[in-house]
C-alpha cells in the first residue's frame, strides 16, 4: 500500500494542481480545504481524502491530526501549501494581520510537522516535508511585510526540521515568485509583474509540480530551497 501525501490547501490553484497530478500518478492523497470548491466532489469520487479544515479556527491542527492518524499508518510526504497572501494596504489591524500570517505560514506547519513526524518516520523509505515559501524570503516585501516575515519564519523551519528529522525525513523549501496570477489581477499589474523576472512569463503550476517531484525523487537534498523565480534575483 503506497503511503499518502498530505497537501494543505489542495482545493484550488497550485494545491489543486498538485493534488490532480498525484491522482493521475495513482499516488494516494489526503488534502485539506477551507472552502468547499466545486472540485471537491470529483476529487472525492477519485478517491482523494478531502478534509475540511480552517486553520484559523482553534484546535484545527489537532483535529486534522486526529482525522489523519486513524486512516493511515504512514505518510509519504507533507506539503505545506495553504497560504494567505495578505497585504498591509487591505487591513487596518496590523497586529491581527501579523498574527494571521505567522499562524498560517509558520505555526501551522510547525505544529503539523511535530505531530505528523511519527507517520513520516514509520515509512521504511526516506520521506519528505516540503514548505512552500516565497522569493520574498530573500528580499522582504514593502507591500506584504507580515506575509514575507512569516514566509521567512517558514524558511527557517526548513533548516531546523531538516536537522531534527534527518536522515529519515528530508525537509526542503520551494520558493516561488510569480507562478500563476490571481483572477482579479489587471493587465497593468500583470505587465509590471512579468517584467520583474529574467524569463518574463507566468510559468504555471507545472513548475511547482516539477520542483516537488525533484525533491521527492532525491535521497540527498535536504535543508535547502529550490528557487522557482525565473531569475528574478538578477533583474
Ligand atoms: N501563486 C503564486 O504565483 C505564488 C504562490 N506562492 C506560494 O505557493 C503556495 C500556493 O500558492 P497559491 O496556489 O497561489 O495559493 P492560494 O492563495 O490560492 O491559497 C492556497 C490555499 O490556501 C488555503 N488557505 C488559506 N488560508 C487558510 C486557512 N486559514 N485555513 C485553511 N486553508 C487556508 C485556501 O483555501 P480555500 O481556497 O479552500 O479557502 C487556498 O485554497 C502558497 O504557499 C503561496 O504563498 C509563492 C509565490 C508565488
Ligand atoms: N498564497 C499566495 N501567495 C502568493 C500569491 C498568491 O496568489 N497566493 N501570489 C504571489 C505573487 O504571484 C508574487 O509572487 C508575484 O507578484 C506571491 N505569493
Amino acid at each position: 500500500m503506497t503511503a499518502p501525501i498530505l497537501i494543505t490547501g489542495g482545493a484550488q490553484r497550485i494545491g489543486l494542481a498538485l493534488t490532480e497530478h498525484f491522482v493521475a500518478q495513482a499516488q494516494p492523497v489526503i488534502m485539506t480545504y477551507r472552502t468547499r470548491h466545486a472540485c471537491i466532489d470529483e476529487l472525492e469520487a477519485q478517491g482523494v481524502t478531502c478534509i475540511q479544515c480552517d486553520f484559523d479556527k482553534p484546535d484545527s491542527v489537532s483535529e486534522l491530526v486526529n482525522r489523519v492518524t486513524p486512516i493511515t499508518p504512514s505518510l509519504r510526504a507533507v506539503i505545506h501549501n495553504a497560504s494567505s497572501w495578505d497585504c498591509e494596504a487591505s487591513c487596518d489591524d496590523y497586529a491581527n494581520l501579523f498574527d494571521r500570517m505567522m499562524h498560517i505560514h509558520a505555526k501551522v506547519p510547525y505544529l503539523l510537522n511535530m505531530a505528523l513526524s511519527p507517520l513520516l518516520q514509520s515509512s521504511e523509505d526516506i520521506t519528505d516535508i516540503i514548505h512552500l515559501t516565497d522569493y520574498v524570503v530573500e528580499t522582504g516585501s514593502p507591500k506584504h511585510i507580515a506575509y514575507a516575515a512569516s514566509k521567512a519564519a517558514l524558511d527557517n523551519l526548513t533548516k531546523s526540521f531538516s536537522a531534527k528529522f534527518a536522515p529519515s525525513i528530508k525537509v526542503n523549501s520551494i520558493a516561488p515568485s510569480l507562478i500563476i496570477f490571481n483572477e482579479h489581477d489587471d493587465d497593468a499589474y500583470k505587465a509590471k509583474t512579468l517584467k520583474k523576472s529574467l524569463m518574463g512569463i507566468e510559468p504555471g503550476c507545472r513548475e511547482i509540480i516539477n520542483s516537488v517531484e525533484l525533491l521527492l525523487s532525491s535521497n540527498y537534498i535536504t535543508g535547502r530551497t529550490l528557487a522557482v523565480d525565473g531569475g528574478r534575483h538578477l533583474k
